[in-house]
């Protein structure tokens, strides 16, 4: 059988075995060739347990054509008998019906497709039963733990607070060496023996693949668990949102400067004690008060709070507020009235407010937007001290960043400049590489078949043993291994319903209890449409996305919907919402249950979820791995409408690329929130502004509406 198997292999792949070295084609020959392996539904199963080494060998060039070429193999295989049939298949009879669970929240509750096979006993049925509740204990009780881990380690964290000491001094924290450093996370090493030395006043973009390890690198350092940086050092890692109370927004912000909020507290009570000896001396004679050490307990309090700029700290942490879009108003409200992304805001607020030694910022262009967007360009642009920042946003790390860190393949790189100098730098790099390789293989090729030539030759015995030396001198250099392509794979919708696909007719719509939010709506989209919505925080976008796709509706007049289309949703809430106790493939099974494994395994990989990733616990996943996940799960009935809400918030900067592309050749309408410059031009051709209860088209490019905004 191996044999037969091994011409399979052969035919199959073609010239591309030439790419292979030996070990890995038998390997590939042995594992296909096993009487019990699965080859899956077109071949997936093949793809699913070598399609990681074709690609990654470059015996195919990409995943699309490992995909066909594994469906050759499942094929030529079948034809040679060399597939025992496996009794799971899917029966006819029960078809596969693309329009169903499209919302899981949504969709009614189904039973799971009968297939056909060898039908269970009830023990068997009550053993898998508890088989599959002890998984999930265990699996509630890893997250438990993880939880329990999560919040020792903030405990743990030390307090940041506004230090004016340093200030007072200038800084003592100046440059930041670390040496010969890792970073790991679950038993899995993401930096390995690295050296990087942040300078004072630098401002680093940290960059590289979602999941390599950035977050978990910046929270190393906010620990001081890296060794080099000053026990001293103020560093504040804005993670976390702010804590829902009743203390203001800008009181919030105010508090972060513990010395000022505890002198003003001194200066209150001793008025008060003032206040009161005053009164009790009342009828008594008023100048016997002996309120000496009052005054001068009071004039040191002055001098402090004058000394450390206490009196216009509340002018600056408003306004830092206000540029992150909070009015006035609502700077007054209660921390906890505020919802997650506003509490994030405040974080982000009381960071900058403290002006630590080190900021690192994860992300913060996420929770923002675009006006708050230009007031942070703007602020950190002008920044004193040194910051990290994660960022996935191409514009904002062009304006923002002096220097680029570079994660990849367990490295951290340093690169000066912003960030399309680094991707120039990187470029021209990788290819000077590439020339010394092949000039070292050339060079190395050359002195050996010298020497397997002449080794037994004794009159050239000196010039074979001057070879061997010079090929001992000869130094290594690294073959370029790039990292995977990885796609976006938008399936193309079975069929095309005909329009009108979604219409509103005078739609008006406001929360129950709230002001109207839009009147007289009217517009429509259809399978051609590829259109970006584009507005500040709060007017109202992700509602009208909820009225398109029917889950919320119209106050007055109608929003009509095709009764035949397939409209997917795409917002944060998804990402967020993801079972954490469950992994990426569990939860696909759980949304489509009845689809064959391979089949959820295939689609997960084309969101670039492949191999373990898929298995992994869905709360050790980092932003861009979930994102990934939500994607897979709200295309895979093949939609003819695609409604994203800040799609690109958490992909990394080939992810994005990659989404443009997917986007680009999706057959369907695409209606997207997103101030992403870099993704709006490349994937939509119209930009929708939302104002004053209105939505309108703007003439023009993302340019000159930020343009505009700035003017
Ligand atoms: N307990 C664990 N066991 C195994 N792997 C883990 C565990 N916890 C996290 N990981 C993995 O460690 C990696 C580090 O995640 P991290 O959030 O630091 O990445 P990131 O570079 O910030 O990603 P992103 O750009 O998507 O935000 C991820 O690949 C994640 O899957
Ligand atoms: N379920 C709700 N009940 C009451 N008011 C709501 C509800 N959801 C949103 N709102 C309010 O409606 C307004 C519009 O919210 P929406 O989320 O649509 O705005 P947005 O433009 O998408 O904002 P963002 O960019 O922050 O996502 C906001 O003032 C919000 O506070």
């Amino acid at each position: 059988m191996t044999e037969v198997a091994s011409n399979v292999v052969y035919e199959v792949l073609g010239p591309r075995a030439q790419d292979l070295d030996q070990p890995i084609i038998d390997y590939i020959i042995n594992v296909l060739a096993d009487e019990d392996f699965d080859f899956g539904y077109e071949g997936e199963g093949a793809f699913d347990a070598i399609g990681e080494l074709l690609v990654d060998s470059g015996c195919v060039t990409d995943f699309s054509e490992c995909h066909s070429v594994c469906g050759r193999l499942s094929e030529k295989f079948g034809k040679h008998g060399l597939i025992k049939i496996k009794p799971a298949v899917r029966s006819l009879a029960t078809p596969f019906r693309m329009n169903e669970g499209m919302d899981e929240e949504k969709a009614p509750k189904k039973k799971p497709e009968p297939v056909d096979g060898p039908l269970l006993t009830e023990r068997d049925k009550i053993k898998l039963e508890r088989r599959k509740r002890k998984d999930e204990r265990q699996r509630e009780v890893q997250y438990q733990i993880h939880l329990a881990e999560m919040e020792a380690a903030k405990a743990g964290m030390p307090v940041v607070s506004v230090n004016h000491d340093n200030s007072a001094e200038g800084s003592t924290i100046r440059d930041i060496h670390m040496e010969n450093f890792n970073v790991s996370i679950g038993g899995r090493e993401l930096i390995v023996d690295c050296t990087v030395t942040l300078s004072f006043g630098r401002h680093y973009g940290l960059v590289g693949r979602n999941g390599t390890g950035k977050t978990t690198f910046l929270r190393y350092m906010a620990m001081h668990a890296i060794e080099g940086i000053p026990k001293n050092c103020q560093i504040l890692h804005v993670e976390q949102e702010v804590v829902g109370d009743d203390t203001s927004a800008l009181q919030c912000v105010l508090n972060s400067d513990v010395e000022r909020a505890h002198l003003l507290e001194e200066e209150a009570r001793i008025l008060k004690k003032q206040r009161d000896s005053e009164m009790d001396a009342e009828g008594k004679d008023p100048n016997g008060i002996n309120d000496d050490g009052i005054a001068q307990k009071l004039e040191v309090i002055y001098k402090r709070l004058e000394f450390i700029d206490a009196y216009s700290a509340e002018s600056r942490a408003a306004s830092i507020l206000a540029g992150l879009s909070f009015t006035p108003e609502m700077q007054k409200k209660p921390t906890r009235a505020f919802s997650g992304g506003w509490r994030m805001r405040i974080a982000l607020a009381r960071a900058l407010f403290i002006e630590p030694d080190l900021l690192l910022l994860d992300e913060p262009t996420n929770h923002l937007d675009l006006h708050a967007v230009l007031w942070l360009e703007a602020y950190l642009t002008k920044w004193p001290k040194t910051f990290i920042v994660v960022s996935h946003a191409r514009e904002f790390l062009n304006t923002v960043v002096t220097d680029i860190l570079y994660l990849q393949g367990q490295k951290l790189t340093a690169f000066k400049g912003d960030y399309d100098t680094f991707e120039r730098t990187r470029a021209e790099l990788l290819k000077n590489q590439q020339k010394a390789f092949e000039s070292n293989e050339r060079s190395r090729e050359h002195m050996q078949s010298f020497i397997d030539k002449f080794r037994y030759n004794a009159k050239r015995a000196s010039l074979v043993q001057s070879r061997i030396k010079a090929l001992e001198r000869l130094g290594h250099v690294d073959e370029v291994v790039n990292d995977p392509d990885y796609k976006f794979d938008f399936p193309t919708p079975d069929d095309r319903p005909g329009p009108p696909i979604i219409s509103f007719s005078d739609a008006s719509f406001g929360y129950p209890g709230g002001p109207l939010l839009f009147r007289n709506l009217n517009f429509g989209i259809d399978l051609d449409s590829r259109v970006a919505m584009v507005g500040p925080n709060g007017i109202g976008k992700s509602t009208i996305l909820k009225l398109i796709s029917g889950e919320l509706q119209p106050s007055s007049g109608t929003v009509f919907r095709s009764a035949k289309v397939r409209i997917a949703v795409f917002s944060q809430h998804h990402v967020d919402g993801l079972d954490l106790t469950s992994n990426p493939l569990l939860y696909m099974m759980r949304c489509f249950p009845g689809v064959p494994e391979q089949k959820l395994r295939g689609h997960l990989g084309s969101f670039g979820v492949t191999g373990n990733l898929a298995l992994q616990p869905m709360y050790t996943l980092s932003g861009g791995q979930k994102s990934r996940v939500a994607f897979a799960k709200i295309t895979f009935k093949k939609p003819h409408i695609i409604l994203l809400d800040e799609p690109s918030n958490h992909l990394d900067l080939d992810a994005v690329e990659a989404l443009i592309q997917g986007l680009v050749l999706f057959q369907g309408g695409v209606l997207m929130v997103s101030h992403d410059e870099h993704l709006i031009s490349g994937s939509v051709d119209q930009l929708w502004a939302v104002s004053d209860g209105k939505v309108t088209p703007f003439s023009g490019t993302f340019h000159d509406y930020k343009k505009k905004l700035q003017s």
